[in-house]
């Protein structure tokens, strides 16, 4: 069985983060383990309160899972602050790990600022280059960039200038776009869209943290990048057609929606 290691933080409500990741991981069949990097208080509403570990915590954690079951890959999701983004960075670079995908977060689909200001900066520098993606949305693409995006040819644009100056695959996430749903790729291997079907659905509460996990979790299972993020956007598309709607606020997907069998039916 693929292992696949989330670094990332606990969400309470249970459709983002590290709730997130594991449920993904599990509907993809591979072993999902994690790395709390800070625990929120949070729901579809708002985040009321952030607990971040220490980084003697966080490289405690990480030295447990690569001592005992190595990763196939690694996805890096919420991580506040620069202490515990070089300490991430460190250990992966000890453990050589492999398929590390970083899902540069700031921001909560409920707007809360989940990254300090300015650490965007050391991710750049010291996490971009172990990654195989990142998965920026339209604003953190827009820091990244330090460009505005305001449609498919600025993304696409924002992306490439990313890709350029860091020299990391970038997936830039068209979500908050409005009209589409459409991702682009760029890699060495040129520019390609991933068209999505936009779905009328409000709940849209851990898309992020879902597509990343999905995508490691194909790269652990030795897809290729392209065909993993194919794959990736076709599981995140029909956890939201299900339309699970929960919550008071943008609720979260349905990460089981095509777990299947006896087993699983009431
Ligand atoms: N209404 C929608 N219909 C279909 N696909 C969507 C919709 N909204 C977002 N997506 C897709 O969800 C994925 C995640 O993109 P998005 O831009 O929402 O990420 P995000 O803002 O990082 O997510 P979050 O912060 O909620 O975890 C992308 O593949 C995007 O195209
Ligand atoms: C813990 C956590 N990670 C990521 C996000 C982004 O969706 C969130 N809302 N909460």
């Amino acid at each position: 069985m693929a292992k696949v290691l989330t670094i990332a933080g606990s969400d309470s409500s249970g459709g983002a983060g590290i709730q997130a990741d594991l449920k993904t991981m599990m509907a993809h069949g591979v072993y999902g383990m994690s790395a709390v990097t800070a625990l929120t208080a949070q729901n579809t509403a708002g985040v009321a309160a952030v607990q971040e570990v220490t980084p003697e915590f966080l490289a405690a954690e990480i030295d447990a899972v690569f001592e005992d079951i190595r990763p196939d890959a690694v996805k890096v999701g919420m991580v506040a602050s620069e202490d515990l983004i070089l300490v991430i960075a460190e250990k992966l670079r000890e453990y050589d790990a492999k398929h590390i995908v970083v899902d540069p977060v700031m921001t909560a689909t409920s707007g809360a600022e989940l990254m300090e200001k300015g650490a965007e900066a050391v991710l750049r520098e010291e996490l971009f280059p172990l990654a195989e993606l990142i998965t920026p949305n339209v604003p953190e693409l827009e820091i990244l960039s330090r460009r505005k995006i305001r449609c498919e040819k600025d993304l696409v644009e924002a992306a490439r200038k990313v890709w350029q100056e860091a020299g990391v695959n970038v997936l830039g996430k068209g979500g908050h776009l409005g009209g589409t749903a459409n991702d682009v790729l760029v890699s060495a291997a040129g520019i390609r869209w991933y068209m999505g079907q936009r779905i009328d659905n409000p709940n849209t509460h851990g898309t992020g943290c879902t597509l990343s996990s999905a995508i490691a979790s194909n790269l652990a299972k030795a897809y290729g990048l392209e065909a993993s993020v194919e794959l990736a956007k076709d599981y995140l598309t029909g956890a939201l057609l299900d339309g699970l709607d929960l919550g008071q606020g943008s609720g979260p997907l349905n990460h089981g929606f095509a777990l299947d069998g006896d087993f699983f039916r009431q």
